[in-house]
C-alpha cells in the first residue's frame, strides 16, 4: 500500500479513535475499569435503543418507577449505547426521551448517597462528563424530547443534544445550587455554549425551573410541541425529519463539521472542515447530485 494512502488511513483511525476515546486518563486520576466496577454497584432502570430504518434512532431512558433517575449500572449502558451509535454509519438522526411522564430526574440520590466521597464523585463526574461529551460529537443530528421534568443531571444530559423539544407542561431545572454543588455531567459548559454565560449563570444561580415558553425565548428550547404524550414522539420524529432528509454520508458530514466549528479554534475548525469536505468531494452523492443538476440546467 502506498505510503500516502497508508498515512490517511492511519490519520481517519487516529481521528476515530480520538473521537471515541475518554476526555480523561490515569493523569487526570481517572481508571474506566475501576470506575465501570464501581458504577455497576448501583443498579436499577435501563437506557434502551432502537435504531430506525429511516435512520433515526431512539434512546429511552428507562427508569419509570424512580422518575427516570440514572443509576450506576445506567451510567454504563448509556455509554454502551453511545459507543453503539458511533459504529452505526447508516444513522442520521437521534431523539433522547425519558420513559413514560418523565424526561429525567438527574443521578439516582441513592447512588449518589453511596458516592458521596470526593473521589468517588470525581470519578462518576469523569465518567459521565466523557460519555455526554461523545452523545454530542455523535455524527448524528441529536434531539432532547423533554416531557415531564429535567432536573439535575436531567437537566445535563438534555443540554448534550443539539436540540431540545418541550412539551408544554415540561420543566428544565438545574437544581445544582440546591445541592451545594456544580453540575457534574458537563452540563454548566454546554448550557454556556447554548444560551451564552450570562443567561448560564442567570438558570445556575437561582436554580428557577425553566418553562416551555421561557426555554424558548432563551435559547434553550428550539421548539414546543402541542402533541399530548403518546404523539409526542411522533411530534419529534417529524421534527428532527426536516433536518435529516437526505443520504446519512451528507447528513453526518455536516454535523462532523458543525462539531469541529464549535470545538476548534479558526484555522484548526477550517483544516478540519477541509478533511471532511475531502471526504465528500467526489463521492458517489455528490457525482449524483452534480449529474442530476448539469441534466437539469
Ligand atoms: C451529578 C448529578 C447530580 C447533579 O447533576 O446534581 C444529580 O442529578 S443529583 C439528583 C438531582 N435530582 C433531584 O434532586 C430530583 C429529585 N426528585 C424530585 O425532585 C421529584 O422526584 C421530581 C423529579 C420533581 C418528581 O416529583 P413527583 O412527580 O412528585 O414524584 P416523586 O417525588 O414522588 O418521585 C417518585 C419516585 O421517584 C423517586 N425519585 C425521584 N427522583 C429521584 C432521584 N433523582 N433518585 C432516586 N429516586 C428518585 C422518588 O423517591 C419516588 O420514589 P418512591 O418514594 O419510592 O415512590
Amino acid at each position: 500500500m502506498p505510503l500516502t494512502i497508508l498515512r490517511c488511513a492511519m490519520k481517519r483511525a487516529k481521528a476515530r479513535w480520538c473521537q471515541h476515546r475518554s476526555l480523561y486518563n490515569s493523569s487526570h486520576g481517572f481508571n474506566e475499569t475501576e470506575a465501570k466496577r464501581a458504577l455497576a454497584l448501583h443498579s436499577g432502570g435501563s437506557v434502551n435503543l432502537h435504531k430506525g430504518q429511516n435512520g433515526i434512532a431512539e434512546l429511552c431512558l428507562n427508569n419509570p418507577s424512580r422518575k427516570n433517575a440514572i443509576s450506576g449500572s445506567m451510567m454504563l449502558e448509556l455509554e454502551e449505547q453511545i459507543s453503539d451509535l458511533e459504529k452505526w454509519n447508516d444513522g442520521k438522526g437521534l431523539i433522547v426521551y425519558g420513559a413514560e411522564d418523565t424526561f429525567c430526574s438527574g443521578a439516582d440520590l441513592s447512588a449518589t448517597n453511596a458516592l458521596c466521597k470526593p473521589k468517588d464523585g470525581l470519578m462518576m463526574c469523569m465518567f459521565m462528563q466523557s460519555t455526554l461529551t461523545r452523545l454530542q460529537r455523535l455524527p448524528l443530528i441529536s434531539v432532547s424530547l423533554v416531557q415531564g421534568k429535567a432536573i439535575g443531571g436531567g437537566a445535563e444530559i438534555c443540554t448534550a443534544c443539539d436540540f431540545r423539544l418541550m412539551t408544554e407542561e415540561s420543566e428544565i431545572r438545574f437544581v445544582h445550587k440546591h445541592m451545594g454543588i456544580v453540575p457534574g455531567w458537563g452540563g454548566a459548559s454546554r448550557l454556556i455554549q447554548i444560551i451564552g454565560p450570562r443567561q448560564a449563570l442567570k438558570l445556575l444561580s437561582s436554580a428557577q425551573g425553566i418553562h416551555p415558553e421561557h426555554a424558548l425565548s432563551i435559547g434553550l428550547a428550539d421548539d414546543i410541541l402541542s402533541s399530548t404524550a403518546d404523539k409526542a414522539m411522533e411530534e419529534a420524529q417529524t421534527w428532527i425529519s426536516s433536518y435529516t432528509k437526505g443520504p446519512a454520508e451528507t447528513i453526518r458530514a455536516i454535523k462532523k463539521v458543525v462539531t469541529s466549528g464549535r470545538e476548534h479554534a479558526l484555522v484548526d475548525s477550517l483544516r478540519k472542515e477541509k478533511d471532511i469536505f475531502g471526504t465528500v468531494w467526489g463521492g458517489p452523492v455528490h457525482l449524483q447530485a452534480l449529474s442530476k443538476v448539469l441534466k437539469r440546467n
